[in-house]
């Protein structure tokens, strides 16, 4: 028998069900003759996995979506129980040009919002805002040290961190404490908050291969969640389906989940990186040793959002607040919801190794510690939230992390072997499988493309 999953995998997280759970499915039976079967499992209801079923099943293909949470969208996730659009995983468009997602936002009317990065406000560790000169000097600092730590790693036989250039450039030229902080706080906003990871965990030589869209960044008025609503519309998606175990062979494929095992032609695997890396589902055979390697070189990075609710509005205009502080990368940007969506919502992030250790404390501890930040800023009288949400994206059995990273040691290549087909019967998508746009929504959404292709195109599938 199937032993139950242990709770830490049991669906957590439950702002209500979208579809809710089919009766217990049976069928071991053989995939041609048993009617229930279908052509192909889809597991993960995220936008790789809803894009990829409806590609499929617009070619007219029997698609089943497993989905172990009791939502659906994934690192999508648009929490409206405040009343307001929060979106607790992604937020952006990530250029509008040419990307699909604006495409479908545009066919649905959906509001998009444009936002641009360059509104920023910083302040200094006692709160007084940054002058234009020390603005500018953080900009300086940051183009010229990256510029020498990249020549530096250009010239070692091996890949090297992010930290570990910055750091021998630092010691040919070392920087006083004042700039070694504001150098500190540009490699914290700019390439860890990006990447979701430490400087001493990014890959000098490959970090920043992928490509970007033009167009510039949007966000949804009303939250990410009517791209998710729209693909999965008309899709048979069984959620709280916690896939245990991927069994493939040359004449279909066995998915288990603690409901039962089902056949089909083939399955698609869409799980997140993390989900991989920690073996959350079990293949059988074994992958290949080439993508357990794969899974194993690249990195799952960590972000994590704390919106904080207010009753009134107490802060400037600004779209970005920063601040410089003391201790790198602690509550150091934050997004002002009133500027871009009209609501009295500040939306810490935090990132890296300072997201982990914040995630591990509890929420009362956590919105102390960000407004303690927020005190330093705006002085001892401002209110304290009314509400808030926040999130624990590590802690996350169904993500494992944010999104994936190249980590030192891994290169752009490896986004290949992680797409790669497995026999004939088991595929793969999602964002990790995206060599050109890696940890967007865009990259996970073409990748599902790509993967209902590649299974279009044999004929088995
Ligand atoms: C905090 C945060 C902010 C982000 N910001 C942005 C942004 O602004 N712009 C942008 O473009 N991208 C952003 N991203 C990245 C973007 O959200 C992801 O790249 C994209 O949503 C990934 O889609 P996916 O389908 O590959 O994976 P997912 O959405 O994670 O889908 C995988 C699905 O598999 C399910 N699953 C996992 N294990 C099992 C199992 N054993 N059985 C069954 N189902 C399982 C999961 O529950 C999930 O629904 C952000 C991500 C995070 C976390």
């Amino acid at each position: 028998g199937i032993p139950d999953p242990p709770d830490a995998l049991r669906p957590t997280d439950v702002p209500g069900s979208i579809h809710p759970s089919a009766p217990p499915a049976q069928s071991t039976a053989d995939v041609n003759t048993d009617p229930a079967a279908r052509d192909v499992i889809i597991v993960g209801a995220g936008i790789a996995g809803l894009r990829a079923a409806q590609t499929l099943q617009q070619h007219g293909r029997r698609v089943l979506v497993l989905e172990g949470r009791n939502r659906i969208g994934g690192r999508i996730w648009t929490d409206e129980s405040t009343g307001m659009p929060l979106d607790l995983g992604a937020s952006w468009i990530h250029g509008t040009q040419g990307n699909p997602i604006a495409t479908i936002a545009d066919q649905l009317n959906a509001t998009l919002i444009a936002t641009t990065y360059d509104d920023v406000q910083r302040f200094d560790p006692t709160g007084n805002p940054l002058t234009n000169n020390l603005n500018d000097r953080i900009d300086a600092l940051l183009e010229r040290s990256f510029a020498r730590a990249r020549a530096h790693a250009e010239e070692q036989n091996s890949d090297i961190s992010l930290q570990a250039a910055l750091e021998a450039v630092l010691d040919q030229e070392p920087l006083d404490a004042h700039d070694l902080r504001l150098l500190n706080y540009a490699i914290n906003t700019v390439f860890e908050h990006e990447y979701a990871a430490d400087s001493s965990q990014l890959s000098m030589r490959h970090f920043d291969h992928q490509k970007e869209l033009n167009g510039g960044d949007a966000i949804f008025g009303r939250g990410y969640r009517v791209i998710i609503d729209f693909l999965a519309h008309n899709l048979d998606i069984r959620s709280g389906h916690i896939v245990q175990r991927v069994a493939y062979a040359d004449d279909g494929v066995t998915v288990v989940t603690a409901h039962g095992a089902l056949r089909a032609h083939a399955a698609l695997i869409t799980v997140p990186l993390g989900v991989l890396q920690r073996g959350g589902i079990v293949f059988d055979p074994p992958l290949p040793s080439s993508k357990q390697r794969a899974i194993e070189r690249m990195g799952m990075g960590l972000l994590n959002k704390c919106y904080l609710i207010f009753p009134e509005v107490f802060w400037g205009n600004t779209t970005l607040l920063g601040y410089v502080g003391e201790r790198k990368g602690e509550w150091a940007e934050w997004l002002n919801l009133n500027t871009l969506l009209g609501i009295p919502v500040l939306l810490g992030f935090n990132a890296a190794t300072f997201a982990r250790t914040i995630e591990a404390q509890s929420d009362a501890s956590i919105i102390q510690s960000a407004m303690r930040t927020l005190r330093i800023i705006y002085g001892t009288d401002i209110p304290q939230p009314v509400d808030y949400r926040m999130t624990r994206w590590a802690a996350d059995p169904f993500a494992s992390g944010s999104y994936s990273f190249l980590a030192t040691g891994a290169a752009p290549n490896d986004y290949d072997t992680l797409a790669q087909p497995v026999g004939k019967r088991l595929f793969f998508a999602g964002e990790h499988t995206h060599r050109d746009y890696p940890a967007t929504v865009h990259g996970a959404y073409l990748s599902g493309e790509r993967a209902a292709n590649e299974m279009l195109s044999t004929n088995d599938a």
